[in-house]
């Protein structure tokens, strides 16, 4: 897909999209970050608008994770299962506050003969996406090993985490509430946001691909206001030759809006 290629009127991002369960969610805020609010305002976003962030999909094999990409990206569902050989990647393009932001979509193999190979594309992920089958516990129960595993290549302290919990369509109501009191113990364990899905229907898969892009957004703007703070911080001038103590950031335009 051309990254220059305009926006789809539907990956357009005015407002923050709201989390699934406040109990596991990066922030329950309902806007986003004022700064970040205010910086996009002002065009002063940095980099981000030219990055594409890299998102990574892993998972037991056959819970749904390329099903989940495919209803996201292409709007298909296959209901034959194919199995990921390695990696693969889907490119996705929305606009956030009105600045262009790109999300690269890793789709990892689950086969225990292909996690080699795909696990060497784990590296520089800016958002890790857990996905287990609501229907299978033993499928939760690996979603620690396969965090671990993919944090081994990432910063664990900036990298953003989701639980997904895909196939939704195939449990009663009683057997999802079942499941997901454990799944929201887990994603609270993992720091991560919990999010419960379908790609068969469709239930909750843009809803939760829209947060995701908007959280990786937030956090880029913050990142880049940070560094260029830092920036502004570290460049000081001396204004009074007579008091060697005084001395003053160098940028005295002050930004009309952020607080
Ligand atoms: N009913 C139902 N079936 C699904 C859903 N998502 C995936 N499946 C089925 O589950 C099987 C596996 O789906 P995939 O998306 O290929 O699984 P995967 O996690 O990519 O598997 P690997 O590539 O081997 O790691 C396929 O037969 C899909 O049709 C869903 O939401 N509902
Ligand atoms: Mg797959």
């Amino acid at each position: 897909m051309n990254i220059l290629a305009p926006v789809r009127r539907d990956r357009v991002l005015a407002e923050l999209p709201q989390c699934l369960r406040k109990e596991a969610a990066l922030h329950g805020h309902k806007d986003f970050h004022p700064r970040v609010t205010c910086a996009c305002q002002e065009h002063r976003t940095g980099t981000v608008g030219f990055k594409i962030s890299k998102v990574i999909v892993v998972g037991d094999l056959s819970v749904g994770k390329t099903c989940l990409i495919n209803r996201f990206c292409k709007d298909t569902f296959d209901k034959n299962y194919k199995a990921t050989i390695g990696v693969d990647f889907e490119m996705e393009r929305f606009e956030v506050l009105g600045i262009p932001f790109s999300l690269q979509l890793w789709d990892t193999a689950g086969q225990e003969r292909f996690k080699c190979i795909a696990s060497t594309y784990y590296r520089g992920a800016q958002a890790i996406i857990i996905v287990f089958n609501l229907n299978d516990v033993a499928s939760l129960e690996h979603t620690k090993q396969w965090l671990a595993d993919a944090l081994k290549e990432n910063d664990p302290s900036s990298v953003l985490l989701f639980l997904v919990g895909s196939k939704k369509d195939l449990s009663t109501p009683a057997q999802y509430a079942l499941m997901e009191k454990d799944a929201l113990q887990v994603a609270q364990e993992m720091k991560a946001e919990y999010w419960a899905v379908s790609s068969l229907t469709g239930e909750n898969v843009r809803e939760f691909f829209f947060r995701v892009a908007a959280l990786t957004f937030e956090a880029n703007v913050l990142a880049e206001l940070e560094k260029s703070g830092a920036r502004r911080i570290g460049d000081v001038v001396r204004i009074n030759s007579d008091d060697s103590n005084l001395y003053l950031t160098a940028s005295k335009k002050k930004p009309t809006c952020c607080p």
